[in-house]
């Protein structure tokens, strides 16, 4: 009964949204226990005493606690660390399948290993899923001799890893590797024609680094995978005409900043400088869809915030880490079209093949478990989405850090003085100040603001993993001045007085340790959390704050503060609880958004998931089996016979083979074409308010079943139709001349997804539907694209938008929207399928639509 009461009462103390640490203790205390009797171990006695734990169906209760002791001492032989509490509790609920919170600098990485190493022992297969190649590298490498002293094989992937080196990586006990390149091989492998092609393994624990970011922000990120169709080139008199069109007079931006479109005044004189012609006819329909990507690429994407050119190539940015994002291209003509504008050689463009999101790739696991900063907060979220709970590990000594309250002013400017005001005062005294960004670009205004004041200072800005966590890691060296993005260099410790120490460390601590700044609040306040959370590491002094300003894109996105009766002191300080509580107001509703993106995205991915799961079983049987021999032979029986006499039938078996994976792939991705152009139409619909019988999801999932339903049957019928005119001969199938060619080349990327479909996909599709209303069904319900220019505030019809003060250039949208969208808090007025939607995912309604 006592202990009944104790552990309700534990209960009670225990973190909201995490579950009781209790009965991990108690083994924890056991594990303590158990220490001695392995210390006298020598090394080969040690790996073996853990090679007797091998097994297949799990470790019980007591071969934990033996293994646990083991490792513990492992650790302290292989790498001089010996796992505190904290990180045996924390391993132990890994090994349980939690998502554990540990603070920044606990060790998690010693943690996971040994979890890691737990399920390898207990016979399972580890994926460690990292943010970064560096980190999984890093990792991989640095307990590497842990995984030695236990007889555990580890192996580690890259973007650069061939195909050899992931076959075998994959076949280790424990493989680290970022989750975009697991779900590359995942997708690459979906579209082998011969199973010796493959390289991954059956999914079956996934322990993932940074939970909340992969599990969370990146979970809706497509992954997909593109082949290579044409190269596509953008007619150099388009760029050039497209760099002669003034915003607000030729074209409009959306209200958003999303979209772009010619009003009347820019068709008209696109179609004169291309010669008079009208490029709403059929004939030029390929004209104006290059105008208007153009446009694009030309007015909305920014260089140094939405891509970078290095190396005479375009790179995108992924906005959620802040880093160059490898291998990612925009789809179709918009990658051409930036290319095009920066001047760089057009690479090839292709279709998208297959792709997946994070949160399906992670759902294919039999086991998850995972650790990072800032888990509890995302909990709830956690549960629904993957079933999974949290376990928040207490540190190991104390957090003293400092949090100062935020400081808020009016607008922008004065708020980026203030900024650069306090750090030089900081900075006068020699503690060590690391500033936290939202972008690369405002990484790169600050530094010439600080270089301004004199103030010597280091950028962090998106170049490579390794570099910028050698850099972030002497952040802690007393006078130094870093700028980096929220994410840059994470997963390094950031030790006082530098990497070893050996720099002044007391001084540091006597200055009161790290001071961490943050030019904005982020969209959520776990962000924030994790920047502040690289200051104070293991008891560490240290401390942070955050500036903001009612001009900060959080405020003017998610909040209202036009009620506000703002009362500034000279600097433009605000320190009114009302004008405080309008930014937490702000980060309360940018989450729920984005929960609810979440949401709807993965509603709409649901089914895609289980449609690909079909696919793939009788993908798989062609692919193993002799289903296409057993099919075709039925289907076109006396060709069959015919060929099997003519070049055997080894040969007739490959060929039906063949031909029957590249119809259903190329069905398969002939159907995912469909599904986004469906969303397409009906997010369309939906905003005009047309007619709309069904909710969007329902609908969208009648269509998606209706396409899918006759798919595998027609994918036969092709197959059978091709196979008697194949040209076969005992050389084999030629895919070329019977029309089945494989991609000539395929790559990956990843994008940043909304329910409706890419941003790219979104353009294009409305071009597409605005060009040939007949290609979406109900299409005559969407209104084309019409600007009226009528309807613009007065001083933006004719105003070209640079000319406009700062505040006004990013205001307008406001101005733009009806009267009851303009502060609408809880988004009442929109769709439901909007309503709390990351406008910077998905598209606001306004009144042009
Ligand atoms: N048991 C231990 N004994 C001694 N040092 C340890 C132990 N565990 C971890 N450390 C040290 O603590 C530091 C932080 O470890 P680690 O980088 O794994 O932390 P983390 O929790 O992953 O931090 P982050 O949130 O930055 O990823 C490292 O320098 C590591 O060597």
């Amino acid at each position: 009964m006592a202990l009944k009461i104790a552990s309700r009462f534990r209960r009670l103390l225990q973190r909201p949204g995490s579950i009781d640490l209790g009965p991990y203790e108690r083994l924890t205390q056991l594990v303590g226990e158990a220490e001695e009797s392995v210390q006298s171990l020598t090394d080969e006695e040690l790996t073996e005493a853990v090679g007797e734990l091998r097994t297949t169906g799990g470790l019980h209760e007591d071969e934990q606690i033996e293994f646990l002791a083991l490792a513990r001492e492992a650790g302290q032989r292989a790498i001089g660390e010996r796992a505190f509490d904290g990180q045996v509790v924390g391993a132990l609920a890994m090994l349980q399948g939690r998502v554990v919170e540990m603070a920044t600098g606990e060790g998690k990485t010693l943690a996971g290993a040994i979890a890691a190493a737990g399920y390898a022992i207990g016979g399972r297969r580890v994926q460690v899923l990292a943010v970064n190649d560096y980190l999984a590298r890093r990792d991989a490498e640095w307990m590497g001799p842990v995984y030695e002293l236990l007889g555990v094989s580890v192996a580690h992937i890259g973007q650069a890893s061939t195909p050899e080196e992931r076959r075998e990586a994959y076949q280790a006990d424990v493989c680290y590797a970022p989750v975009s390149e697991i779900g590359f091989d995942v997708l690459r492998d979906r579209l082998v024609t011969d199973v010796a092609d493959r390289v991954t393994v059956e999914r079956d624990v996934a322990l993932v680094d940074e939970a909340d970011s992969v599990l969370i922000d990146e979970a809706r990120v497509p992954l997909v995978l593109a082949g290579a169709t044409r190269t596509e080139e953008l007619d150099d008199d388009v760029v050039q005409l497209v760099r002669t069109l003034r915003a607000g007079v030729d074209y409009e931006i959306d209200g958003d900043g999303r979209t772009v479109a010619l009003t009347d005044r820019g068709t008209d004189k696109v179609e004169e400088s291309l010669g008079g012609i009208n490029l709403y006819e059929d004939d030029h329909v390929d004209r104006l869809t290059q105008i208007n990507v153009a446009l694009h690429a030309e007015v909305l994407l920014r260089k140094d915030v939405d891509y970078l050119v290095r190396d005479g190539k375009v790179s995108l940015i992924n906005n959620n880490r802040g880093r160059i994002a490898k291998l990612q291209r925009w789809p179709d003509g918009l990658q051409a079209a930036v290319e095009a504008k920066e001047a760089v050689p057009v690479s090839d463009s292709g279709e998208v093949l297959d792709s997946i999101t994070v949160q399906a790739l992670v759902t294919g696991y039999k086991t998850l478990c995972g650790m990072t900063g800032t888990a509890v907060v995302v909990g709830e979220s956690l549960q629904e989405f993957y079933d999974v709970e949290v376990a928040v590990v207490p540190p190991n000594k104390p957090n003293v850090r400092v949090d100062e309250p935020d400081r808020l002013y009016l607008t922008v400017e004065q708020k980026n003085a203030a900024l650069v005001e306090h750090i030089a005062e900081v900075h006068e005294s020699g503690r060590p100040i690391l500033i936290g960004t939202h972008s690369v670009e405002e990484s790169e205004q600050l530094s010439d603001r600080l270089e301004a004041a004199g103030i010597t200072h280091v950028v962090l800005n998106a170049k490579n993993d390794a570099e910028e966590a050698a850099i972030i890691a002497e952040a802690g060296v007393p006078g130094t001045v870093t700028v980096s993005t929220q994410m840059a260099g994470r997963g390094t410790d950031i030790r006082l007085g530098g990497r070893d120490e050996s720099h002044d460390k007391e001084k540091a601590i006597e200055l009161g340790g790290l001071y961490v700044i943050g030019t904005g609040l982020h969209a959520s306040r776990r962000l924030d959390d994790q920047l502040r959370g690289r200051a104070g590491r293991q008891g560490d002094p240290g401390g942070s704050l955050f500036f903001a300003s009612l001009g900060d894109e959080l405020v003017t996105r998610y909040s209202v503060s036009s009620g506000l009766r703002p009362n500034p002191d000279s600097s433009g300080r605000l320190t009114d609880r009302k004008s405080l509580g309008v930014l937490e107001h702000a980060q309360r509703v940018a989450d729920g958004a984005n929960a609810e993106l979440h949401r709807t995205t993965w509603s709409y991915h649901r089914l895609t998931g289980q449609q690909r799961a079909i696919l793939l079983d009788t993908r798989e049987k062609v692919l193993v089996d002799d289903l296409a021999a057993e099919e075709l032979a039925e289907r076109a029986k006396e060709r069959y016979d015919e060929l099997v006499e003519e070049v055997g039938e080894d040969v007739v078996k490959d060929a039906a083979r063949r031909i029957a994976l590249h119809q259903l792939d190329r069905r398969w991705t002939d159907h995912l074409a469909y599904l986004a152009d469906l969303r397409e139409g009906i997010h369309l619909r939906s905003l005009a308010g047309g007619i709309v019988h069904l909710k969007p999801i329902d609908e969208f999932n009648k269509s998606a079943i209706a396409s899918f339903d006759t798919l595998i049957e027609d994918a036969w019928t092709d197959a059978a139709e091709i196979f008697k005119t194949a040209e076969i001969t005992s050389e084999g199938l030629d895919e070329e001349a019977s029309g089945v060619p494989r991609p000539t080349a395929t790559w990956t990327y990843l994008i940043n997804d909304n329910p409706f479909g890419t941003e790219a996909d979104r353009i294009l599709g409305r071009l597409r539907n605005a060009i040939k209303p007949e290609s979406v069904s109900q299409s005559e319900e969407i209104p084309a694209e019409t600007f009226d220019e009528d309807d613009l505030p007065e001083e933006l019809r004719e105003a070209d938008d640079e000319d406009l003060p700062e505040e006004l250039r990013d205001a307008d949208e406001d101005e733009e929207l009806p009267e009851e969208l303009r502060d609408a808090d809880e988004d009442e007025a929109l769709p439901e399928e909007l309503r709390d939607a990351d406008d910077d995912e998905s598209e606001s309604p306004d009144r042009k639509k």
